[in-house]
């Protein structure tokens, strides 16, 4: 709500020419987000933004855990639709993004990966947060930690991302520290068969996961049963589709990412072709959580920032 409403109009007023009440949908007064660890400012939503995420849920939540292990609530939408396809041109343009490369080794043999699509992220665990001034202080004794306490360095979620961290705490009831953002550009980016289960997230993790632009499809399979079980005694589970939509978050949560693998997988067509934004809200209970998540999702490569006139990503260099 802005300040204006509800103020009495004076006689004055009344026959004085009416100022214009239309806002800017662009328009917002607060200064960019800065530390250290981002490689340029991260601007602030537009007021109207977080005014209109202040009426989330759009919907509310539908209990999906009619399968074994299942345990999800899946809000259709959950972003106001008025105000999701702002929302995720504003966050294409202004994160920083990365294409992370890093190489895998099994059974005694490398492998290259390079993750299928664009990814950043922004948190601290538990065991740690940030000071006033953007510095990781341990979360008990206050103190700043050594330069060399993680192997890389945190950034703080910006305030564009926060606002929308704070709602989502408030209607699930969950506490969030972490918060991962991919950019799906085309349907030749995905993300393979996974489940969020590492240690670092304690057990039973609530995952909550919005998407924003193009539809896609969102697979979940229950994982095969542990070897010496016997088939017999599983329980049936059928896998499931759900096509996200702008606006939609589904909440992963009880012992979901224990038992179930869930992916976004490669599409063909142009309906696929004009980018998809998935943003997920996790709390990691250790330091190995932080460290994790910057590694493969920020790496060290090259940032990548939005570029609106060729319609596409392109690295980015402080002089760019
Ligand atoms: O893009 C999505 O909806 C899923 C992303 C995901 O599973 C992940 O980042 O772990
Ligand atoms: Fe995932």
């Amino acid at each position: 709500m802005t300040p204006e409403t509800g103020k009495k109009r004076t006689l004055d007023a009344f026959f004085a020419p009416t100022p214009s009440k239309k806002v800017r949908v662009s328009e917002t007064s607060a200064p960019p987000t800065t530390h250290e660890a981002y490689p340029f400012p991260i601007s602030q939503l537009p007021t109207e933004l977080v005014d209109t995420l202040g009426f989330s849920p759009e919907n509310e939540g539908e209990v999906i855990n009619n399968q074994p292990h299942l345990d999800l609530l899946y809000f259709k939408p959950y972003i106001p639709k008025s105000i999701t396809s702002e929302l995720f041109t504003f966050l294409r343009s202004e994160l920083p993004f990365y294409r992370v490369k890093y190489t895998i080794k099994r059974y005694g043999v490398s492998t290259d990966i390079n993750t299928p699509r664009y990814t950043t992220v922004f948190g601290i665990d538990n065991t740690t947060r940030f000071d006033n001034d953007g510095n990781p202080i341990d979360a008990k004794t206050e103190r700043l930690l050594p330069s060399n306490h993680f192997r890389c360095k945190p950034r703080p979620i910006p305030e564009c991302l926060e606002a929308l961290r704070r709602v989502t705490e408030g209607t699930t009831g969950q506490t969030f520290n972490f918060c991962l953002v991919n950019y799906y550009a085309t349907g030749d980016d995905s993300i393979s068969y996974h489940s969020d289960d590492e240690r670092f997230l304690g057990t039973n993790p609530a995952i909550a996961s919005f998407s924003l632009g193009e539809p896609r499809d969102f697979l979940l399979k229950h994982k095969p049963p542990a070897t010496g079980k016997s088939e017999g005694k599983q329980a049936v589970s059928k896998p499931l589709k759900f096509t996200l939509g702008a606006g939609d978050m589904i909440l992963m949560k009880g012992e979901t990412q224990a038992n179930w693998l869930h992916s976004i997988p490669k599409r063909k067509g142009i309906e696929v072709g004009k980018g998809r934004i998935n943003i997920t809200f996790r709390k990691a209970m250790v330091k190995e959580g932080t460290e994790n998540y910057y590694n493969y999702n920020v790496g060290n490569g090259p940032v990548h920032k939005w570029d609106s006139s060729r319609k596409e990503m392109v690295p980015w260099t402080a002089s760019s």
